[in-house]
């Protein structure tokens, strides 16, 4: 078997498509959709990440307002950014790229952001909408899988998705969209402290894997005909990635996504859309495209 590939740049660019009908149509209105990011310190895969965000806004006619700080920044100094675009009317969403330099406390940053500017969803306020299926702006990597397996026709109604890693951007949250009763599936979320993870994945119909361990999925882990997601990244010292899927895996898969081109894309397409869904609630209407 050799895997179909779930193809996230070219769905990333199809839902840019119509996210700029709909930025056009709040255009038309008066309504300018501005993102803001605040990016600390010089890692070349945040630079990069925010650079592809600020093209993305350029393409859908979305405003771009970028805040950086060096990495000695102290709490206080990225907090004042913080405020700034908490109060800045151009700016009506905004991320704060992570991770955030050692030292600093990322909850406190997180909490200190204007909810309803909250482009991420990684808001305590709103994950804890999300956990009360209130209405809420959903987190980019999560969401943007999820849209990629809609799209391709994979079933999520039903499967077992065994999902790996913890982190606040996918592990935690993944868990929260995927058991909503539009999706219906069952979960596990595996992570070092996991005894027999290798049975977890090969029972799994969907495996999402998001340690940033390279290769840590094997052929022999996943189930023949399972769906793949790719999400982990890790640079080795000539910056060249690896993913968390081992290239094999494409053999036995159903679907994979390819990593680069697969949920990083979705993942910015996915920003764009909670940027133009929050301008659209502003201007008092759910969509206006
Ligand atoms: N505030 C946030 N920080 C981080 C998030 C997030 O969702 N919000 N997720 C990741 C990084 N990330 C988004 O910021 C991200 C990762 C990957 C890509 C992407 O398009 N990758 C390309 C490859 C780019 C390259 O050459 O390196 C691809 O996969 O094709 C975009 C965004 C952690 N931080």
């Amino acid at each position: 078997m050799t895997a179909q590939i779930l193809d996230g740049k070219a769905t990333a660019a199809a839902i840019k498509s119509e996210l700029a009908v709909r930025v056009e149509a709040l255009k038309a209105r008066g309504v300018q959709p501005g993102l803001g990011t605040i990016l600390v310190g010089d890692d070349v895969g945040s630079q990069k990440y925010v650079a592809g965000k600020h093209r993305d806004c350029a393409q859908v006619g979305i405003a771009s307002i970028q805040r950086e700080l060096p990495g000695t920044a102290s709490q206080e100094d990225i907090e004042a950014v913080v405020r700034e675009l908490n109060e800045d009317p151009a700016c009506t969403g905004y991320i704060v790229q992570l991770p955030l330099p050692r030292g600093v406390d990322t909850n406190r940053v997180l909490e200190l952001m204007d909810p309803a500017k909250d482009a991420d969803g990684l808001h305590p306020t709103n994950l804890g909408r999300l956990v009360l299926n209130e209405s809420a702006p959903l987190p980019c990597t999560p969401n943007g899988i999820i849209e990629l397996l809609r799209r391709h026709g994979v079933e999520i109604d039903g499967a077992d998705v065994a999902v790996v890693g913890r982190g606040i951007t996918v592990g935690r949250s993944i868990g929260l969209l995927l058991t909503r009763r539009s999706e219906n599936a069952t979960v596990t979320l595996c992570h070092t402290g996991t005894r027999e993870m290798a049975a977890h994945l090969r029972r799994a119909d969907i495996v999402v894997a998001a340690a940033g361990s390279p290769h840590l999925v094997r052929p022999e882990h996943v189930r023949p005909g399972a769906a793949v997601l790719d999400v982990g990244v890790s640079r080795n010292a000539e910056g060249k990635i690896a993913g968390d899927v081992h290239p094999d895996v494409a053999e036995v898969a159903g679907w994979l996504s390819p990593n680069p081109g697969g949920v990083g894309p979705m993942t910015r397409a996915m920003l764009l859309a909670n940027v133009v869904e929050a301008a659209e609630r502003a201007a008092g209407t759910d969509r206006v495209g």
